[in-house]
């Protein structure tokens, strides 16, 4: 058996066109693990209206934040990946969920090498439906149709990881070194409420009522809800934050659906108009920058903030291919390498 890790992360359009912008979002909002109507329903939603307004509005936000060599969010997964090559001896190929570079491509690399046992890594530190669940559904399937002799390892959601914790923390310590700030937001990616309730294994712990998230329960190990609040909790921890000066918030809600509470962008604007002049804000949904940090929060979040009064907006960057993470994943894989072979998915 020979060993090799395919590394997962969401995935950009294959430039700022409209068209590409359009393409790219058809294959994201219609996979029922994002928006997760039935199948006319989604059509009707993401075909008849979201893709008539939607990719001109994002092809512009892409426009802001793309760089020469293409996406953020592409270029630096694929420095890290770089970066991780050049730490372990394991093959390394690297795919994103939707968009050119398919799981489907980067398993076939992998099958060239001869590689027939599969660390599957989502770039995700929490699990949610719209992230992990699919990617691994997705992999799942294509190697059952086309690569059923090859075996996965799927690595679980690595929210908690004292190593993961301590990298992040580090990395904020640092960007925050010699900034003052009054409050340090934690902002995660949203998703609507009902995906936390239909991943609740219990069928009836998450209530989302403020308390569910801090009471132990098995839902948990499914629950992106906690395992964000948990982000928060153990960096809080771990730089001996004060209680009250810092907080969790989630970000880029779509649709009329209610999604995890409190929106970012409104408590930017609460904290703006309730005299709080410096800022500080984390991504930790993220691990590699992309439209998300670099233009909801850099710059409209930041935008907001000086509208209301606030005047130093700190955004703290991703790990990204920090040499710290780049070495914590790579150890995570060459302690994986060194187990004897065990499918788990
Ligand atoms: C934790 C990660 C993410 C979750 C959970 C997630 C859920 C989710 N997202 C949408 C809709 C959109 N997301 C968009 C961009 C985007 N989303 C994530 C991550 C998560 N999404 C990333 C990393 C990005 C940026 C990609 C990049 O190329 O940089 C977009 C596209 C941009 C836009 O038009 O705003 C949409 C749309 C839904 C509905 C959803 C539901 C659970
Ligand atoms: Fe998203
Ligand atoms: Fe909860």
């Amino acid at each position: 058996m020979s060993k090799g890790v395919l590394l997962v992360n969401l995935g950009s359009p294959d430039s700022t066109d409209p068209k590409d912008v359009k393409k790219y979002l058809d294959e994201f909002l219609m996979d029922e693990r994002v928006i997760d109507l039935p199948y006319v329903l989604r059509a009707l939603l993401v075909k008849g209206i979201i893709l008539n307004t939607r990719p001109k509005k994002s092809a512009e936000a892409y426009s802001k934040i793309w760089w020469d060599e293409g996406s953020p969010l592409i270029v630096l997964s694929e420095r890290l990946q770089d970066k991780i090559d050049s730490f372990t001896s394991v093959p390394i190929a690297l795919a994103m969920r939707y968009g050119s570079m398919t799981i489907e491509n980067g398993l076939e690399e992998l099958h060239q090498k001869g590689v027939d046992e599969v660390l599957l890594i989502p770039l995700y530190p929490q699990f949610a439906m719209a992230t992990v669940e699919t990617i691994v559904v997705l992999a799942e399937k294509i190697r059952a149709e086309k690569y059923p002799q090859m075996s996965f390892t799927q690595m679980p959601p690595f929210y908690n990881h004292p190593d993961y914790i301590r990298v992040l923390s580090e990395s904020i310590k640092e960007s925050l070194e010699g900034k003052e700030y009054e409050h340090l937001l934690f902002s995660y990616h949203g998703v609507p409420k009902r995906h936390i309730r239909k991943s609740d294994i219990t069928n009836g712990h998450c209530k989302m009522d403020g308390k569910c998230c801090a009471t132990p329960s098995p839902a948990h190990q499914f629950c992106y809800s906690h395992q964000c609040k948990e982000v928060t909790r153990l960096v809080g921890e771990y730089l001996e934050l004060e209680e009250g000066t810092y907080s969790t918030t989630f970000q880029s809600r779509l649709g009329f659906d209610p999604w995890l509470t409190p929106y970012t962008d409104r408590t930017i604007e609460k904290m703006g108009l309730g005299g709080t002049k410096k800022l500080a804000i984390a991504t930790p949904a993220f691990v590699s920058d992309c439209l998300e940090t670099l233009e909801e929060i850099a710059m409209e979040g930041e935008e907001i903030f000086h509208e209301v009064g606030g005047k130093e907006f700190h955004v703290i960057p991703c790990l990204n291919d920090r040499e710290d993470w780049v070495k914590v994943l790579s150890r995570w894989i060459d302690e994986w390498a060194m187990q004897p072979v065990e499918a788990t998915v």
